[in-house]
């Protein structure tokens, strides 16, 4: 018999939840958007404006989830988008994220802002496919370097570079709350060098405001431009992928510079508000990368159903980002395992519904876009 923490059908449930457990501060940071939250809203809300169509008398006794990412099979294509300061949900954070992952077949993300150590993360998902490191880059380019190959040293498949953070955006319940992290905590990946007692004071000071904010303009290079990906690949031999893509042009341009993997994305609405939605962004950009390197997306992702329309509408797989943390919140690693497993069945159970009997049979033509026409108008 199921815990009640366990007990719920969809993974839409667990934000109310989760709210009445956490401290207002890690609830705050954890859920909010930038500025009105537009981005945020229309992230969820995009995949409602999508229709699927069914095809019919195929055989779908059988029903295979399974996708390759950079050559290694997952269970389903979804992968854990990386999320910063998770031991604020649960006392074993970014531990029992990554255990969950990987004892469910799927990929995580890393994020650098982690509040256990990279390694250690990594090792808790030894079992699973394979794990990715994502990058925000610091002035100090001797620290990334270290931090690139200390990941590369680690185990980790690739590296994640979040592109669209020259500064964080303006979240307005950080600064409501004074979003600070809590003493106990620190930010493991920066610990042990000689900037990360100042970054420390920043995250966990006194001053009014947020302090993230004001960590991230001290600390994160904003003049990084498109020369950046041929110095990355110098320091690493690990596919280099780019998160936070939302335009044509510049997923183009990233292919061009040497990315091997483009992540559409609005950083779930946190970053620049009335960005489009991620999944109105795709096909786009999936059109404009031609199949060159693989394409994923993240933003509002919480139905097997969304997992179906991005993957129609180009993406190879897609991340998910704030479930995970309530999961994580209301039951550690058992939390998140439930919050994957419910969206894999989901997925299961539309691919069957859809006569999809494996992923490649998903096709555009299965998705009504406001601006199409229905199929039997074309007879
Ligand atoms: C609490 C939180 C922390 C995040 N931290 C990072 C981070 O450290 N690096 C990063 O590239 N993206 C970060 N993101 C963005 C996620 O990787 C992802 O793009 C987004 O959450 C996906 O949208 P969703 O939450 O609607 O699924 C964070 C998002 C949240 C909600
Ligand atoms: C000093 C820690 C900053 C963490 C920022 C993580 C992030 O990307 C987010 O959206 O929040």
């Amino acid at each position: 018999m199921p815990s009640n923490e366990l007990a719920f059908q969809n993974v839409g449930e667990l934000r109310p939840r989760a709210e009445k457990i956490l401290p207002k501060q890690a609830f705050g940071y954890y859920v909010s958007g930038s500025e009105s939250e537009s981005t945020l809203r229309d992230n969820e809300e995009s995949f409602k404006r999508y229709r699927l169509v069914p095809r019919l008398m195929v055989d779908v006794s059988k029903v295979d989830t399974t996708v390759k990412l950079l050559g290694k099979e997952i269970a389903f294509p979804l992968l854990v988008a990386p999320m910063a300061m998770q031991r604020m949900a649960h006392p074993d954070g970014e531990l029992a994220t990554s255990r969950a992952a990987a004892a469910e077949g799927i990929p995580m993300v890393q994020s650098t802002m982690g509040t256990v150590e990279l390694a250690e993360v990594r090792e808790a998902g030894a079992a699973g496919p394979l794990m990715m490191f994502q990058l925000y880059v610091f002035k100090e380019r001797d620290f990334v370097k270290q931090l690139i190959q200390h990941a590369e040293r680690s185990g980790y498949d690739a590296i994640v570079v979040t592109v669209d953070a020259p500064f964080l955006g303006k979240r307005e319940a950080d600064e409501r709350y004074g979003f600070k992290l809590p003493e106990h905590l620190r930010l493991e990946n920066l610990t042990g060098l000689a900037e990360a007692a100042r970054m420390e004071r920043k995250v966990h000071s006194e001053e009014k405001g947020s302090g993230i904010a004001l960590h991230f303009a001290d600390h994160i290079d904003s003049s990084l431009t498109w020369d950046f990906l041929p110095w990355l690949h110098t320091v690493t031999s690990l596919p280099i992928f780019l998160k936070g893509v939302l335009s044509p042009e510049d997923a183009h341009m990233g292919v061009q510079a040497g990315a091997d993997g483009i992540i559409v994305s609005n950083h779930g609405g946190r970053q620049l508000d009335f960005a489009p939605a991620a999944l109105d962004a795709l096909p786009g950009i999936a059109a404009a990368v031609g199949k060159r390197v693989p394409v994923l997306m993240d933003g509002g992702v919480r139905r097997g159903t969304d997992i179906i329309k991005a993957l129609a509408m180009g993406a190879d797989a897609v991340l998910i980002g704030r479930p995970i943390l309530w999961g994580l919140a209301l039951a550690g690693e058992e939390g998140v395992r439930k919050v994957l497993e419910t969206i894999r069945k989901e997925l299961r159970l539309s691919m069957a519904l859809m006569g999809c009997p494996s992923i490649r049979h998903l096709h555009r033509s299965m998705v009504i876009a406001p601006w199409d026409q229905y199929p039997n108008a074309r007879l």
